[in-house]
């Protein structure tokens, strides 16, 4: 049987710079390519798309796109490529730029419909505007669905809302999340924004000078203590909850995860049964070797110790445990680390100061 995800492994120069990666990637879901600028990021995407020549194998979901030599030329291959710059024709309304592409797919060969895009990016109140009319952030939800209505099996996206401001990428967060949560293809999403990666990723690819330095499910690489994300503060991991209970005289709201719960402030609007990501800061979190309970802190949760990283930074501890088989990063000055004797396999109790809902 063709083996499901992406095989992408590819090896080229471009001027001085030289791209060389392989990679076994989610065949659903979002990944996130994330690096400093110039590592690569739309270089690999370009060789992907069969935009730029490169030695190697792409493979989705089992269809093979090039191998070797033998390399399918961009038009045949089936996918679609949102950029950060929109390009929709100026004039056409938004209903003409989003049949464009639709009408050129034989009816028996869509995989999405026109119905259903406009339902995901929200545009049923938009298909009779000019592009000339739409806010930025409405444009890039319309590039996005006209891009879909192509039936690609693999969605590129390059910096989507880069050009974008605060308020408009606030607003398009919940489409993108709802497109991640919803298609049935893989969406390689390139970003510099940690917020966006946080909220986004299902998985992650960090790149660094034309190679991967760190790839995994989003979880697990920002609960690993070496950091490759490169965060240092707002070091931290992130949970995927459900809201299962409001506690009205307390005004919290109780956020389940697979390895317990947490007590979070109700913010009116969650509603019991709804997906929420949370984020946990390492700083926030802080160990005791037994169950305090004449403290300040109300989210007291047991987990083992797994690792150890001692003097990340000069006096500076980081601690991974693992409640349940979720993992937490817990930030320790050294000398707590030695003064409880915290080591890996030993059971603690991980008091939770704060939590927050990434949006
Ligand atoms: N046509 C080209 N000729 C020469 N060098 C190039 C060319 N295109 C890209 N490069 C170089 O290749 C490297 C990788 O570029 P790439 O655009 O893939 O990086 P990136 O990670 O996407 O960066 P950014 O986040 O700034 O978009 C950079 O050093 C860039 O200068």
């Amino acid at each position: 049987m063709a083996a499901a995800g992406i095989q992408a492994r590819f090896a080229c120069s471009v001027g001085n710079f030289a791209l060389d990666v392989d990679l076994d990637l989610p065949g659903s879901g979002l990944t996130a390519l994330f690096g400093h600028s110039g590592c690569g990021k739309t270089t690999l995407l370009r060789c992907m798309a069969g935009l730029q020549s490169a030695d190697g194998i792409m493979r989705v979901n089992g269809d093979q796109w090039q191998s070797g030599t033998d390399s399918r030329p961009v038009h045949q291959r089936p996918l679609a490529y949102v950029f950060q710059e929109t390009s929709l024709f100026p004039h056409l309304s938004v209903k003409r730029n989003l049949m464009y592409g639709y009408r050129r797919i034989p009816e028996s060969e869509r995989r999405i419909s026109f119905d259903q895009a406009v339902q995901w990016l929200g545009l049923s109140r938009l298909l009779g505007r000019m592009p000339e009319k739409l806010s930025g952030g409405e444009r890039q939800r319309v590039a996005i669905a006209r891009a879909l209505l192509t039936s690609p099996k693999l969605l590129l996206m390059d910096e989507p809302l880069s050009a974008l401001d605060q308020a408009s990428k606030r607003e398009i967060m919940p489409y993108l999340e709802a497109l991640r949560d919803n298609l049935a293809i893989p969406m390689l999403y390139v970003s510099h924004s940690t917020a966006e990666v946080a909220r986004l990723a299902d998985h992650i690819v960090m790149m660094d000078g034309g190679r991967v330095v760190a790839e995994g499910p989003l979880q697990t690489i920002m609960a690993r203590t070496d950091q490759p994300f490169g965060l240092e503060e707002d070091s931290g991991v992130i949970l995927d909850a459900t809201v299962s209970e409001h506690d009205e005289h307390w005004h919290l709201c109780r956020a389940d995860f697979a390895g317990g719960h947490l007590w979070l402030r109700a913010d009116g609007h969650l509603a019991i049964g709804q997906r929420i990501r949370l984020q946990v800061l390492a700083r926030d979190i802080s160990l005791a070797r037994s169950r305090q309970t004449d403290q300040s802190i109300q989210n007291l949760l047991p987990a083992m110790v797994d690792e150890v990283a001692s003097d990340v930074r000069p006096g500076t501890s980081m601690v991974r445990l693992l409640a349940g088989q979720t993992p937490f990063l817990s930030r320790l000055t050294t000398r707590a680390v030695h003064t409880l004797a915290i080591e890996p396999g030993q059971k603690v109790w991980m008091q939770i100061k704060s939590v927050a809902i990434v949006d």
